[in-house]
């Protein structure tokens, strides 16, 4: 007798060797990452990497022309996008906005502003909200349908650093209270949430990945930014030997110029595993014991 797939074993979403090729371009290739339930995945790359375009694939916004995707059956998916079509001449206030795409029962709309700390916003007007305020409400319309997996863009983004850091830990407690897995995409080539289990960094294709390991116990990083924040945010430091041009096609550290790249090109002088942490003036086993 075939026994059932045990759906909680396996990752929520998997990508094999993803390419999306659009307007006669390889937007990404060679892209391999996957999220399980309760795993923290965050997405960094310089801009124009294929971030986005990796986490739409991922849950099907777009379709890769060539590799496979791979979703548990039934897969719920809250999203927060980088940017949100709202016409902001109109008002809309918060509530208005957690029900925009459908309905929602009240008392789970409450529970989710309250269980992003902004049940008493609940009126206002979407307009008027800081940029810490208006994360929290978008966090808030994307985890009310307990959704398995979580889909941030750019999840801090008009938000300064202690917002940051308390979106962060925000994030982080959605994790545990929830147990959905988290695709994060980082605005920060260099700073990713310190709960982070995998860091992919994506130029056009993954150049490397990792976890981000050692960070900011440094004293200089404390006395700027305080224990909390130490606590809270990872430095990963990594470089890239190759530059994607406005015309789509790749410049290498030697000077040459190809059309697309691909991890097993030729051209990359790394490895996959290639990047170093910044600050080691500390001990590592310490600061993995203090990420949050
Ligand atoms: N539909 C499309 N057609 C053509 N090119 C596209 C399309 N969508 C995205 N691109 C291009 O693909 C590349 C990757 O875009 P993507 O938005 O995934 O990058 P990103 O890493 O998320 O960037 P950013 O950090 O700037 O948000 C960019 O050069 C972008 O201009």
């Amino acid at each position: 007798m075939l026994s059932p797939v045990d759906n909680k074993s396996r990752p929520l979403v998997s990508l094999h060797d993803v390419g999306v090729r659009r307007g006669g371009r390889w937007l990404v290739r060679g892209v391999d990452f996957s999220v399980s339930r309760g795993e923290i995945v965050t997405l960094i790359g310089p801009n124009g990497s294929g971030k986005s375009t990796s986490a739409k694939t991922a849950i099907g916004v777009l379709k890769p022309d060539e590799g496979s995707v791979e979703r548990i059956a039934g897969l719920k998916v809250g999203y927060v996008p980088q940017k949100l079509a709202i016409d902001w001449t109109l008002p809309l206030s918060v509530h208005r906005l957690m029900t925009l795409t459908g309905p929602l029962p009240e008392a789970e709309l409450k529970a989710a502003l309250e269980a992003v700390g902004i049940a008493h916003l609940a009126k206002a007007e979407v307009q008027h909200l800081s940029g810490g305020e208006f994360q929290r409400a978008l966090l808030a319309r994307a985890i009310a349908r307990k959704p398995d997996l979580l889909v941030l863009d750019e999840p801090v983004q008009g938000v300064d650093f202690s917002g940051e850091i308390a979106l962060y830990d925000l994030i982080k407690s959605i994790r545990n209270s929830e147990g959905c897995g988290i695709l994060l995409i980082s605005h920060d080539l260099h700073v990713v949430m310190a709960a982070t289990d995998t860091v992919v960094c994506l130029n056009g294709h993954v150049c490397c990945r990792g976890t981000p390991q050692a960070v900011t116990q440094s004293p200089e990083y404390v006395r700027l930014f305080g224990t909390r924040a130490a606590q809270s945010l990872a430095i990963y430091s990594h470089h890239h030997d190759h530059t994607h041009l406005p015309d789509g096609r790749v410049q290498h550290a030697d000077g040459s110029i190809t059309d697309d790249c691909r991890a097993d090109d030729g051209h990359h002088g790394h490895d996959h595993y290639d990047h170093e942490h910044a600050h080691h003036d500390h001990d590592h086993h310490a600061a993995g014991e203090r990420h949050v």
